[in-house]
């Protein structure tokens, strides 16, 4: 049974796509809204130009609901916000990363866009819904790119105990179990990343999605917990070479992570573009062990779905 929140959102399924930065383009959010879950067109650091084309595109491929994930990181942040603002008629929802919202919650709101931040914390979770989040989305450090410090199992209670906005959960869910896990903790929906960058509609490259088809429990770390932007990867060449230098750095009296600045630089691009795993970031979450094919994304949606049903007791 969908949520009143859900049922607003016009969705089939309570299943988010994350907005990844370089991997989520206007082509697979439309496959997921299609298949009746929700699509997100992820901004990353592209300019605004990139964003008004990824929402052409979306636009051409679906009529079902899709939303832009804005990465408050990015040096194109205001001119993505403007596209997004010019394009209200077409985007459902805003999820926002990596930072704190606030200043654009207002002019989304008179847009009529809905705004779901990412927070890692109860703090963050109670400020949004302060400035007037529609909901948050509480996601736990397994999750894939940049991290908070909670775990999703711990995080998850305490955020939907301290906010009367609807919570959705992510960070290492990855099929059914985790949706209804997620459920149990108070989540009205979840999110994945790390099932939806190895979809067939995904333009990650196939030596990326094998990495993380291929990859254990154990193949992921955190690069960035010194140099300031701590980021969860699939181990691979580039991951341990920043690491070293990372510690090296951590190590003296005064650290300078400024040529860290340079490793980590396009590192996701050349991920996702060239599949590099010398200097390319295969950002990825925890779940990447359990996430063993690649699949359509309407049929990850479905397989999600059903298994949660069943574990919930069935037809909702
Ligand atoms: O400033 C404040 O008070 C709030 O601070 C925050 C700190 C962290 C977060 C947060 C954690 N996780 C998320 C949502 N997930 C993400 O944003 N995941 C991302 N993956 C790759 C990205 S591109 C990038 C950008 C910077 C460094 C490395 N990579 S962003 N947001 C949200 C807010």
């Amino acid at each position: 049974e969908l949520s009143p929140f859900m049922k607003s959102l016009g969705l089939k399924y309570p299943i988010f796509q994350g907005g990844m930065a370089w991997v989520a383009d206007g082509k697979l959010a439309a496959a997921v809204s299609n298949a009746g879950g929700l699509g997100i067109i992820g901004a990353g650091n592209a300019p605004g130009s990139a964003m008004a084309e990824e929402i052409k595109i979306a636009k051409s491929l679906t009529d079902r609901p899709f939303g832009v994930n804005v990465m408050l990181l990015s040096p194109h942040v205001e001119e993505v916000v403007k596209v997004i603002l010019e394009n209200k008629d077409n985007i459902t929802l805003v999820t926002t990363g990596a930072g704190n919202p606030s200043t654009y919650l207002k002019q989304f709101k008179e847009a009529n866009i809905k705004v779901i931040p990412v927070v890692g914390s109860v703090a963050l979770a109670k400020m949004m819904e302060r400035v007037g989040a529609d909901a948050v989305v509480a996601e736990g450090m397994e999750s894939g790119g940049h991290i908070g410090r909670l775990t999703t199992m711990a995080l998850v209670p305490q955020v939907v105990d301290a906010v009367n906005i609807p919570v959705i959960a992510a960070g290492g869910i990855g099929d059914g179990r985790g949706m209804a896990a997620a459920f149990m903790l108070g989540a009205q929906g979840v999110q994945m990343g790390t099932r939806f960058l190895v979809a067939e509609e995904s333009k990650v490259h196939p030596v990326y999605k094998k990495a993380v088809l291929k990859a254990k429990d154990i193949d992921t770390m955190v690069t960035g917990d010194f140099a300031g932007h701590p980021s969860r990867v699939i181990k691979n060449k580039m991951a341990r070479n920043y690491i070293n230098l990372e510690k090296a750095e951590a190590a003296k009296d005064n650290p300078d992570y400024s040529a860290l600045e340079e490793l980590g630089n396009g590192s996701l691009r050349r991920a996702v573009q060239d599949g590099d795993a010398k200097t390319g970031a295969y950002m990825a979450g925890e779940i990447s062990g359990l996430v063993k094919k690649e699949q359509p994304a309407a049929e990850i949606l479905h397989d999600v779905y059903e298994q949660a049903d069943k574990l919930m007791g069935g037809d909702k």
